[in-house]
């Protein structure tokens, strides 16, 4: 069992919770487990994040919504193509101090059951590389994550730090089916000029988010303020061995 996670608001062993769990994620695309670890761990989480911020690898880059190679068959202003900056900051697994908690429940055997019932996976494993499985993600004042399509089906993240302002986890449902192949181009673009309304997620310290980004497009807004944003983001595979590639690593964490 684990000491970590407040399992009196959060009963991850309960069949019935499980299944609420699930339907809501597949429903909403997304499900907030509020306050999920004790404030003691949230506090060393928090601590742990401040003190590595330095050290963070800022990767500034310019990319579409969909994470993909420009088409040429669209011209550089379309949906498909437009570009967009994001320039957070990142700290990687190996940077983590040896005695941190995340690395804990990334591993707990209860925390990973949950997740596989929940995102009706058969299993879950840690990235092959030394740098994928637990990442620190920071936005300093002015700092964004511009609006994208995730490559993944699935994300887990854990806010550490709020900002003062800012900061905000924007979604837009439905202008994405990747089963289908179905993808809005004039609803992206609608929400690319601000003229599409979206959702706002609502979300404190110490919330656990699961969400599903590869089919709902999300971004986070430019911190405000002199507290930094920062989340954990808990990564796995549904197949054991996977590494992440080696241009990835050198986009996202400036080493190989
Ligand atoms: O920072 C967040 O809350 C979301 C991060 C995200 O969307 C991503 O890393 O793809
Ligand atoms: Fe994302």
């Amino acid at each position: 069992m684990s000491n970590l996670i407040r399992l009196d608001q959060h009963p991850l062993a309960d069949a019935n919770w499980r299944s609420r769990c699930r339907k809501e994620l597949n429903h909403n695309g997304v499900l907030v487990l509020h306050k999920f670890l004790k404030p003691k761990v949230l506090q060393t989480i928090i601590d742990d994040g401040n003190a590595l911020h330095p050290l963070a690898y800022r990767a500034d880059s310019r990319h579409n919504v969909y994470l993909l190679e420009p088409d040429d068959a669209y011209n550089d202003d379309h949906p498909r193509n437009r570009e967009i900056p994001s320039t957070k900051s990142c700290i990687t697994h190996d940077q983590l101090p040896a005695d941190s908690p995340l690395r804990q429940l990334h591993n707990d055997t209860l925390f990973k059951s949950f997740l596989c019932d929940v995102l009706g996976e058969a299993n879950l494993y840690s990235f092959a590389d030394p740098y994928s499985s637990i990442t620190f993600h920071y936005a300093a004042e002015g700092q964004e994550l511009g609006w994208h399509f995730d490559n993944a089906s699935f994300a887990i993240t854990f806010l550490v730090q709020k900002p003062r302002a800012g900061g905000e986890f924007q979604f837009v449902r439905d202008l994405r089916n990747s089963e289908t192949g179905m993808t809005d181009y004039d609803g992206v673009g609608a929400v690319l000029d601000d003229r599409h309304p979206v959702d706002t997620l609502n979300i404190e310290e110490g919330d656990l988010v699961l969400f599903r980004g590869r089919d709902f497009l999300h971004r986070v807004t430019p911190t405000r303020g002199d507290v930094t944003r920062m989340i954990a983001v808990l990564a796995y595979n549904t197949r054991p061995g996977v590494a992440l590639t080696e241009s990835a690593r050198m986009t996202f964490y400036g080493k190989l």
